[in-house]
């Protein structure tokens, strides 16, 4: 199985939206419909699912997540500390609030993320994804924090919050998520994951996967993940 760096996983990104002709939107669509469709076969039963959404495209899959959650008939609610600049992530918002999902846009006291959590069964981890640089900030760091003492099973999308991209949990003490939903190619931090792993978004062209001596498996009949 190849497992790609930070730099490979930036570059695959940049070929599907320039050689490949895809969409952000469209890929984070798929991207954020497939980690869905992982929580629903785990967490059905979820009484609340928690998304805690950072300011970048991994939160735009959370944000995605949190849509396609609702129409399955789950309880969420969302968290995104700080709302990215694009329109694309802003209108993601616009879009929950439109279905009367509990959306919170700004950081709040540590407390009352603890509670959040609490009061989940599940927690989506949508804050970093392959862009990350270690070491977090302060602000972002307590919410990493929050989830990791709220002892709540989380499912990460793509690249465990906090984790170096490529070194994984450096010092030892971060996220543990119970699933990883590794996006397009398992980046190289997933090796030393020991958790449910995944692979989501199917939607790479062969092109790309000769490009990068991508070894993907095959996804079964129509499934949107498949388990590495
Ligand atoms: N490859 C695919 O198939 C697809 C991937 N998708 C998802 O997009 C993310 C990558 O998104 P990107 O916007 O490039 O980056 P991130 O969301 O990981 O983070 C950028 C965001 O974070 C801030 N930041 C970075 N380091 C720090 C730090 N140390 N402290 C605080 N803040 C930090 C940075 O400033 C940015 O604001 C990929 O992982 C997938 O989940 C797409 O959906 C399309 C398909
Ligand atoms: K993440």
């Amino acid at each position: 199985m190849k497992f790609v760096t930070q730099q490979e996983a930036i570059a695959i990104d940049e070929m599907f939206f320039s050689e490949c002709s895809y969409s952000v939107d469209q890929l984070m669509e798929l991207a954020g419909q497939s980690v869905a469709h992982v929580v629903f076969e785990h967490h059905k039963e979820a009484r609340k699912v928690l998304i805690v959404c950072g300011p970048g495209n991994n939160g735009g899959d959370g944000l995605v997540v949190a849509r396609h959650l609702h129409f399955f008939g789950m309880n969420v609610e969302v968290y995104v500390p700080k709302v990215g600049k694009s329109v694309l992530l802003q209108k993601l918002v616009e879009q929950l609030k439109m279905l009367g999902i509990p959306t919170t846009t700004s950081f709040v006291m540590k407390e009352t993320l603890d509670q959040m959590c609490a009061s989940s069964d599940v927690i989506v981890d949508a804050l970093f994804g392959q862009s990350f640089r270690t070491p977090a900030n302060d602000t972002f760091q307590e919410v990493i924090d929050s989830m990791i003492r709220s002892n709540r099973p989380v499912v990460s999308i793509d690249v465990p919050s906090g984790w170096d991209v490529e070194k994984g949990d450096i010092a030892g003490n971060g996220l543990r998520p119970e699933i990883l939903v590794s996006m397009a190619a398992p980046k190289l931090c997933s090796q030393t994951f020991s958790g449910i792993h995944y692979l989501g978004g199917r939607f790479v062209p062969k092109i790309v996967s000769d490009r990068f001596g991508l070894t993907n498996p095959v996804f079964p009949a129509n499934s949107l993940f498949i388990r590495l």
